[in-house]
């Protein structure tokens, strides 16, 4: 894997932070903590960056599992202030209105998409930023709700792999136990990012450096780390199939119709 700086990376993710703040001449910032590794860490770079006071956690439960405790234990160690609002009633209620039965991926997005709405509504009435937790792994996979928890103002981790964000949040302090769970969407029981993506993350981040950043071939990935080039061509494939989710919708271009002013 690319041997990177943590301690020089997490002062440029600070400054980051601290320069969009002044910059748009907001009074802070929102994020959505879910008590995985990856909204801990942005919580925990965001107080890096700016005073607690300017950093508002919105914790934002459908289920009822011991994801809230974590949630509560990020707000806790750090000591900014949490909002628990759950999504279930606005969540149920959408649902009642859809007029057909979703699947559990379907209604999973929605409860993103849930998590985005308030958010937003948030970061509008408080003159905040909504800052969001994605990661590089995420990004490049695809694996992310399209314009639910992939929407924000700024993401201080998209450019770092998920095996960084487990390195540099344990430099940041964020609590063991927060750091040791595996990863989960939590849009429904027993969902792990693994299993849905196929393959491991140590593995995933392996790949994805060699392929997107050295842009090597699949037959060279496979030899250099020993592994069947199915492999290598399953992660091409959701780099491929998820580029519409790394950039804003387009539409026809009509320059060549353009006869003259
Ligand atoms: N070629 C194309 N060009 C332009 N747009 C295209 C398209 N193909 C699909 N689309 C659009 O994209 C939609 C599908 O994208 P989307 O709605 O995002 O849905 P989709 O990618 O199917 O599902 C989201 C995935 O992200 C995972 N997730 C979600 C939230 C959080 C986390 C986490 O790690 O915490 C993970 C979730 O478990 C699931 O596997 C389609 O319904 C269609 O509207
Ligand atoms: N229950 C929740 N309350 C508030 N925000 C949530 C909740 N569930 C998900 N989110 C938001 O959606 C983001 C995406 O979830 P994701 O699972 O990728 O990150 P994570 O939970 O922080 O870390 P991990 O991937 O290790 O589980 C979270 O970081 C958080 O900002
Ligand atoms: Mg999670």
């Amino acid at each position: 894997m690319r041997r990177l700086d943590y301690e020089a990376a997490i002062e440029r993710i600070v400054d980051f932070i601290r320069r969009k703040v002044r910059e748009a001449g907001v009074s802070g910032v929102v994020i959505g903590i879910s008590g995985g590794v990856d909204s801990a860490t942005t919580a925990f770079l965001a107080v890096r960056a700016l005073e607690r006071e300017k950093v508002l956690g919105l914790i934002m439960p459908y289920y009822d599992n011991g994801d809230l405790e974590d949630a509560r234990l990020v707000c806790e160690t750090l000591g900014i202030e949490c909002r628990v609002i759950s999504i279930k009633p606005i969540v149920d209620s959408l649902v009642s209105q859809l007029g057909f039965e979703p699947d559990r991926k379907t209604l999973g997005n929605i409860m993103a998409r849930a998590r985005m709405i308030l958010l937003y509504a948030y970061a509008n009435s408080m003159n905040r930023l909504v800052l969001g937790t994605s990661n590089r792994s995420e990004f490049l996979t695809g694996y992310f709700t399209k314009w639910g928890d992939g929407a924000s103002d700024y993401a201080p981790l998209i450019n770092l792999y998920k095996t960084e964000v487990w390195a540099i949040a344990d430099r940041l302090g964020v609590p063991k136990r927060i750091i040791e769970k595996e990863p989960t969407a939590g849009l429904w029981k027993g969902q792990t990012d693994e299993d849905e993506l196929g393959i491991n993350y140590k593995l995933l981040d392996e790949i994805l450096w060699r392929l997107i950043d050295l842009k090597k071939s699949p037959e060279e990935i496979a030899k250099e780390l020993e592994i069947p080039i199915e492999k290598v061509e399953h992660v091409e494939k959701l780099v491929k199939t998820s580029e519409h989710k790394r950039r804003l919708p387009v539409g026809p271009t009509f320059d060549d119709l353009i006869a003259g002013p």
